[in-house]
């Protein structure tokens, strides 16, 4: 199976409301899709996601990359050599980890065609089925204490609260959330870098005092200020999460000899796809150190990669929160991963299974 062609297209799907965080207010996912097709007539899919406040790509930046750069080298290649073909991505050119990202999980989806096996078990098998959380957007008070009680109505047992914006508010936020679902679900938090070390400490120590508790806060300081997470991380008992501060393995490893985290999200659109993702599992899991897999605004295309990621590496991955496709209004694939609110499950059909994209836009090759 040779690879012939990469194509692109535009996939636009609104949200079911607008997400909100410390840095970006959102209400449509509009991503970049690649298809890569080859010479058997298999064709895999991709999706990149352009959050240009967290990783710096655009929808111009992704196209580019994977125009200029990543493609010419894939052409010809033959699908089973993997490890050759992810190398080729990963070093076509620096960053750009949305681009390469895409184009590894259409790899990965054709690899698993190739030997007619879904990818969590060419990864190394798992349990089919796994749990996320739903993301609650900073908001006032009263609407974020009734969307987190209409989520748990839904059925979901954990709660990503977005916060960041003030401290002040961001502390009482946090508290009528947990009064008002206590016992229903587990809460998490995520600054998005949106406090300082001190303020973060304050705020954390505020609630634990108040006997709020917590599972988890994510990237509480700038992604840069490794110090600072160190020492927001020393100073709380609550576990620290990092985020936008680790994209790839070598980071990663920074952190874990910092000590400046207690557990890690994952992202493919930070690691540049499937093979550094499972990089960090790897030397996370050699440290006992715990992860998340997570996702940026995307649909069930490039969700359904880190839900195969997940089960496989559920030794490590412990945590989920894979909710993109669910805060979307509809879902544009056909076959594939099953999201059905906070339980995910995946198919025995060959790669990601998708079957088909609907509402693909095509943009010029
Ligand atoms: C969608 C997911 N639950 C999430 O919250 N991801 C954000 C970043 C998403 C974005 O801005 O596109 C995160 O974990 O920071
Ligand atoms: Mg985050």
């Amino acid at each position: 199976m040779k690879i012939t062609e990469i194509r692109f297209g535009m996939i636009r799907v609104p949200l079911k409301t607008p997400f909100k965080t410390a840095l970006r207010t959102v209400d449509t996912v509009e991503d970049i899709v690649v298809s890569v097709h080859t010479d058997t007539g298999h064709v895999g899919y991709g999706e990149a996601a352009a959050t240009a406040v967290i990783t710096g790509d655009t929808h111009g930046s992704i196209i580019e990359a994977i125009r200029r750069y990543i493609a010419p080298r894939l052409v010809g290649q033959e699908i089973a050599d993997l490890n050759r073909i992810t190398q080729l991505i990963q070093t076509a050119l620096e960053k750009n980890t949305s681009a390469k990202a895409a184009v590894e999980i259409a790899i990965y989806d054709l690899w698993g065609q190739l030997y007619g096996a879904p990818l969590y078990q060419m990864l190394g098998g798992g349990d089919p089925v796994i749990t996320t959380d739903i993301t609650i957007s900073v908001d006032y008070i009263d609407k974020m204490v009734s969307d987190s009680l209409s989520a748990v109505d839904r059925g979901f047992e954990s709660l990503k609260i977005k916060v960041g914006k003030d401290i002040g508010v961001d502390i009482e936020r946090v508290k009528a959330i947990y009064a008002a679902v206590e016992g229903r679900a587990l809460l998490r938090l995520d600054a998005n870098q949106g406090w300082t070390a001190k303020q973060a400490v304050f705020a954390i120590r505020q609630l634990e005092d108040a006997g709020v508790r917590l599972e988890l806060v994510e990237q509480p300081v700038k992604a840069r200020d490794l110090d600072g997470m160190k020492y927001v991380t020393e100073r709380v008992n609550t576990p620290i999460m990092a985020d936008e501060s680790v994209f790839g393995p070598t980071e990663v490893i920074e952190l874990i000899r910092m000590r400046a985290a207690d557990i890690i999200n994952i992202k493919l659109m930070k690691t540049g796809g499937i093979s550094n993702a499972i990089r960090i599992a790897d030397i996370a899991a050699l440290y006992g150190i715990e992860c998340m897999i997570g996702c940026m605004i995307e649909t069930s295309i490039s969700v359904a990669a880190a839900v195969h990621v997940a089960v496989a590496k559920a030794n490590v991955i412990t945590k989920v929160d894979l909710d993109g496709p669910s805060l979307c209004a509809f879902n544009p694939v056909d076959g594939g991963v099953i999201f059905n609110e906070s339980e995910i499950s995946v198919t025995d059909a060959p790669g990601l299974g998708i079957r088909e994209i609907r509402g693909l836009e095509l943009l010029p090759g």
